[in-house]
């Protein structure tokens, strides 16, 4: 790791700021969204309000003898045990959150609930969209686009896809992107250009959210896949459901048959993305370390073997990203090419801005957008996005 001194560490315990709002808004409004979506019985509503209260006003538990993973979770964090939520660094306590709640609902317990996902009538109601079906219809004009439009149209459609993500929905004003969104950084140049057609490459995709934000990124997959930019993509999902829409193997296989439904040059895509499964060119892929509530500095040996053997490794999204860079209330100019040296390979990320951290910027941009934005709002509104290469 370079020497840039380390900035704090992000707290939900400061009051007035994104993180503490999360812990003390985004959370019990999340809880009461999870419990109208199913006819939960009353052991998971008993469960559900224990953790509402749990998260107001009480102090973190371990997970129970039985689970799982607890010896995992301890070994992640078990500092945090006894403590309030939000004392904890909120990259932990949201993870942690996320765990306990797949708790409240028996998502790992032996009966009838086991692998209901909760956040499975969010991901699919977007996919039933009309605004779904307009993204699709427009992947029919981008067929008929330059190569370079239609490049620059992937890698847009796959970096706004994640705009798109239901936890951020909770409490955001507003739903779809304005016409004042614009990105903060743009090294997209970088991004084709370290994948030059027949190069043979092999990409890592960790990816972000379901629902459209995963439809836009396998239509980018198909395309270096179909394009000769990648003879192989890894798409790196969670292995259980996390940060309300975060993409599984269940919702990678949504995705495909959506995608193949319509027809048209969706369909197309979708029927190449289906074949590139069964063949082996594409391959999903969903470890533990996925939902660990740690910066990606600590990945295990296995993993980082794994993005090692790459050539590139593409990151989708907000949550991605502070992991990538860290969870730390950096100084916007700080370098995002040293904070990403550890990485085994050239590294991109594709993200919205829906948090405090940011790296990488221009101090002319960060000027411009502290003027314009009071409270420095367009760190955590979703109106700006990035594309940021460390090659
Ligand atoms: O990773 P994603 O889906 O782009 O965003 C996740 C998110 O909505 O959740 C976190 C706060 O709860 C933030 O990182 C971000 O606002």
């Amino acid at each position: 790791m370079p020497d840039t001194p380390l900035a704090p560490v992000i707290h939900g315990n400061v009051p007035g700021s994104f993180a503490r709002n999360v812990l003390a808004e985004r959370h019990p409004a999340l809880i009461e969204k999870v419990r109208a979506a199913f006819p939960y019985g009353p052991e998971q509503h008993r469960a559900l309000d224990a953790l509402l209260r749990n998260t107001a006003d009480g102090v973190i538990e371990p997970l129970g003898e039985e689970a799982h993973d607890r010896e995992r979770w301890d070994a992640w964090g078990s500092e945090w045990f006894g403590r309030s939520w939000f004392d904890a660094p909120f990259l932990w306590s949201e993870s942690y959150f996320y765990r306990q709640l797949l708790d409240a609902v028996g998502y790992f317990a032996p009966g009838p609930w086991q692998g209901i996902d909760p956040f499975r009538p969010f991901k699919q109601a977007e996919l039933a969209t009309p605004e779904t079906d307009a993204e699709l219809a427009a992947v029919d004009r981008l067929a008929s686009a330059t190569l370079a439009e239609r490049e620059r149209g992937l890698l847009l459609g796959a970096l706004w896809g994640n705009r798109a993500d239901l936890g951020f929905r909770v409490t955001a004003d507003g739903d779809e992107p304005g016409a004042d969104t614009q990105l903060v950084a743009d090294d997209s140049d970088a991004f084709w250009a370290a994948l030059p057609q027949g190069g043979e490459a092999t990409v890592s995709l960790v990816a972000d959210n379901a629902g459209r934000e995963l439809l836009a990124d396998l239509l980018l997959v198909d395309h270096l896949l179909a394009h000769g930019r990648a003879a192989r993509v890894i798409v790196q999902v969670k292995p259980y459901p996390y940060y309300v829409s975060d993409a599984m193997t269940a919702d990678v296989v949504d995705c495909v048959r959506r995608l193949t439904g319509p027809g048209g040059a969706a369909a197309e895509a979708g029927g190449r993305i289906w074949a590139a499964m069964g063949d082996g060119r594409l391959v999903v892929r969903a470890h533990p370390f996925s939902c660990a509530p740690l910066p990606y500095t600590d990945m295990p040996d296995d993993l980082r073997a794994e993005f090692a053997a790459t050539t590139l490794t593409v990151l989708k999204g907000d949550l991605n990203y502070r992991r990538l860079v860290g969870d730390r209330l950096w100084e916007p100019t700080t370098s995002f090419a040293e904070r990403t040296t550890y990485w085994p390979t050239p590294v991109v990320a594709l993200r919205t801005l829906k948090c405090d951290v940011i790296t990488g910027i221009a101090p002319s941009t960060r000027d411009a957008l502290d003027a314009a934005e009071p409270h420095q709002k367009w760190r955590v509104s979703g109106a700006h996005a990035l594309v940021q290469a460390r090659m």
